[in-house]
């Protein structure tokens, strides 16, 4: 298994290109699903996960092409079996984004039930429900979803008793080929639902609602392929924001867009980051100075995102004061802290919050990743502690940062890959 090796204390200071977004990237695969032509598909990042959706399509026998500028191009009209077997569900949860675009557009589909993973239990009940809602009869069985309808999906007035990503993504795309009208309430409105709605528009689909928590769907007859960039990576972007607020230096990321974390600029703000941001590039400024703890609580969006919570406790960790970090989404993960009190950190974890006070230092260690965000805010860990931290497991960040040792060494980072 690849470990990364950090050696702290490096002021971090340079630009970076920020890349396509995972979170929406995977979704909108999952969509090309429903055309009946190809897709072309551009700023996908070179990730793990993506190359692992791109195998999915594949295995069920789309076509998949790369052309030489890392374009995408899908020919859904070419699949041939409409399985999501578990060796490639069990690598990547949004593999269950299929489910809901092949019933749509093939009135069967048999997805392994993706089960649980580090950060929480992570259920499927109300994707699963919407789509019965939409006429499916569904079965689990042998470990898999097995779906089928009775000819199109109906629409139905469907409301979600929590605000779920993945099952508004996952309704959202059966719903733009069902018979009928439907109605997602209480819908999440992260940008990536928004990036995947656009995307569906594109391809012919009838969307009203875009951007709210009410997302009303007229279903088309069919949806055409169309070409699509993908939004940039807001969790990559506050990540890099974050390392370099910790590491009290100042970083230029381009490619990026402000708008789509306030939330997470607002805190970097409290912290004493100075921010300047232009309409695709966000610049942050230490200026040289600490960073001051802040308190947050996770929340769907537009509040603070669950998936920028361990960068921040990371950062939190070397601040000067105490922050209360309250996780609300996924009950296991505050699971970093343990591995950054062995860094020197105090974090003290009481139910789902987790009190940080900083201290000047951290100490390198040896650490290991257990899920995507945990091994960065270890990555961040190290590189404000003195001394090497070596950072185990790390195929869990390669899920979702392109290029991340090449992207720190450019910000000045001593940071190296070594395969084991
Ligand atoms: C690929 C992708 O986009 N992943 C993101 C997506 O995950 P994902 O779509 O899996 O997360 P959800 O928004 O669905 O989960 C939010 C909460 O709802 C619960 N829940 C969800 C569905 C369901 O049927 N029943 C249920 O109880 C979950 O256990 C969790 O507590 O949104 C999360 C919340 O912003 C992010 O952390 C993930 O990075
Ligand atoms: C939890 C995440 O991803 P996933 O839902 O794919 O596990 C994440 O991106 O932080």
């Amino acid at each position: 298994m690849d470990k990364l090796i950090i050696t702290g204390g490096r002021q971090l200071s340079g630009e970076v290109r920020i890349s396509g977004s995972k979170n929406s990237g995977l979704p909108i695969l999952a969509a090309t699903l429903l055309a009946d032509s190809p897709v072309h598909l551009c700023n996908l990042p070179h990730l793990n996960d993506i190359t692992t959706m791109l195998a999915l399509l594949r295995c069920m026998g789309v076509g998949v092409t790369i052309d030489e500028k890392m374009g995408v191009e899908v020919d859904p009209t070419m699949i041939t079996d409409f399985t999501a077997p578990y060796d490639l569900v069990k690598t990547m949860r949004a593999s269950i984004l299929v489910l809901g675009p092949i019933l749509a557009r093939h009135g069967v589909a048999n997805v392994s039930f993706p089960g649980g993973c580090a950060i929480g239990s992570r259920p499927v009940d109300i994707h699963l429900r919407g789509l019965e809602a939409m006429g499916a009869e569904i079965q689990v069985d042998e470990g898999y979803i097995r779906a089928k309808s009775n000819g199109r999906l109906k629409g139905a007035h469907i409301f979600m008793d929590m605000v779920t990503v993945g099952g508004t993504e996952n309704l959202l795309m059966a719903a733009t080929l069902a018979e009928g009208t439907t109605i997602l309430e209480n819908a999440a409105r992260e940008p990536e639902v928004v990036d995947l709605a656009n995307c569906l528009v594109a391809m012919g689909a009838d969307i009203k609602g875009i951007g709210s928590d009410t997302l009303t769907i007229r279903g088309v007859d069919k949806l055409n392929g169309c070409t699509y960039s993908v939004m940039p990576d807001r969790i990559e972007t506050g990540t890099f924001l974050t390392a370099a607020a910790a590491a009290r230096g100042r970083v230029l990321l381009k490619d990026t867009d402000a708008h789509i974390l306030e939330a997470v600029l607002l805190k970097l703000e409290e912290a004493g980051a100075h921010i300047n941001t232009g309409p695709d590039w966000i610049e942050l400024d230490m200026k040289g100075n600490r960073p001051k703890a802040v308190s947050l609580k996770t929340a769907p969006y537009p509040a603070f995102p669950t998936d920028m919570q361990a960068q921040f406790t990371a950062m939190n960790a070397v601040a000067e004061g105490t922050g209360t970090v309250i996780e609300t989404i996924f009950e296991n993960r505050l699971i970093q802290i343990h591995e950054l009190n062995r860094m020197g950190a105090n974090i003290k974890l009481e139910g789902n919050t987790a009190i940080v006070t900083g201290v000047e230092t951290l100490k390198g260690a040896p650490v290991m990743a257990s899920d995507l965000r945990a091994s960065a805010s270890l990555v961040i860990a190290g590189m404000v502690a003195q001394g090497e931290t070596i950072v185990d497991r790390i195929y869990h960040i390669d899920r979702g940062y392109e290029c991340i040792e090449e992207k720190l060494q450019q910000l000045g980072a001593n940071i190296r890959r070594v395969p084991g």
